[in-house]
């Protein structure tokens, strides 16, 4: 699956929904046993959760966001298939999560390509579950340290703390996903998937039982007015950095 939402690959509400959609047809289709996330853009992954859908919209918007935002999670996570994220470019906060979701993560070995979970940096805090993913893939200390800092590490540094498994060569990106896959796919599917299940339910299933309360939480956090500041000065910052 390839993402294709110039000019960054953000999160909207429009772009979790195909991407729930793409994801459940996968899902349903016993022919397809794997899937491949990369991006169509150059240099970047995905840019996150689109900010803009965070600022000046109604409770009701901030709620549907939210929403869609588990939905994506919890549906990645839990997925039957083989889930390998080729990372082809920067990551930050949202598109690091996806990553942090697949089973195997593979990113080219760009040093200008940052991934992490930056959002301390914009003043935000990044959900419970959203940390309790990091943790599973490099344990408490390197997260803790990483989350209280919101520090976005370049790939060679993403692959020393084990935030990535691996790195390739961008033009290798593709083939070395693709034979992870064949690797990952030789097991028998049942005992892959219950062991999969066996590692990641107590964290799925700790968003499933407090799922209305994460959402409201959000809207009221995000509806703050010193929230919405720190989101419209980190845009203007992000359009400043352009000019
Ligand atoms: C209780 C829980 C509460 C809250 C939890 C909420 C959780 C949030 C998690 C998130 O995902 S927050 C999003 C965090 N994302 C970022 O910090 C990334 C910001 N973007 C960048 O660092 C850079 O844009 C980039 C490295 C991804 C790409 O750099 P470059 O190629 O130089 O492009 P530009 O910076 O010029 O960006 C082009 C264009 O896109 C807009 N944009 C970038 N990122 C976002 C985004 N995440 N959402 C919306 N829009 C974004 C940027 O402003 C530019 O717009 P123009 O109109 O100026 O073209």
């Amino acid at each position: 699956m390839k993402f294709k939402s110039p000019p960054v690959n953000s999160l909207s509400l429009d772009f979790l929904t195909e991407f729930c959609i793409s994801l459940e047809k996968l899902e349903n289709d016993r022919a397809c046993r794997g899937v491949i996330l990369t991006s169509a853009v150059p240099k970047i992954f995905s840019s996150g959760l689109d900010i803009t859908e965070m600022c000046g919209k109604s409770t009701e918007h901030y709620a549907e966001f939210w929403r869609a935002v588990q939905e994506m999670w919890l549906r990645l996570y839990s997925s039957n298939m083989v889930t390998v994220a080729a990372v082809n470019g920067s990551s930050p906060a949202g598109g690091c999560l996806i990553a942090l979701t697949c089973d195997y993560r593979i990113m080219a070995e760009n040093p200008k390509f940052s991934i992490g979970l930056n959002e301390a940096q914009l003043g935000i805090v990044a959900p419970f579950w959203f940390k309790d993913t990091f943790v599973n893939v490099v344990g408490h200390r390197v997260a803790e340290r990483s989350l209280q800092l919101g520090s976005l590490h370049s790939a060679p540094e993403a692959h020393r703390i084990g935030l990535v498994d691996e790195l390739v060569p961008e033009e290798k990106l593709k083939d070395r996903a693709t034979a992870v896959m064949q690797q990952w796919l030789a097991l028998p599917d049942h005992a892959r998937q219950l062991t999969k299940t066996m590692m990641r339910k107590a964290v799925l299933d700790r968003l499933v039982a407090h799922r209305e309360e994460d959402v409201q939480n959000f809207i009221s956090f995000i509806s703050k007015e010193s929230i919405q500041k720190s989101l419209r000065m980190y845009m203007e910052m992000l359009k400043k950095k352009k000019s």
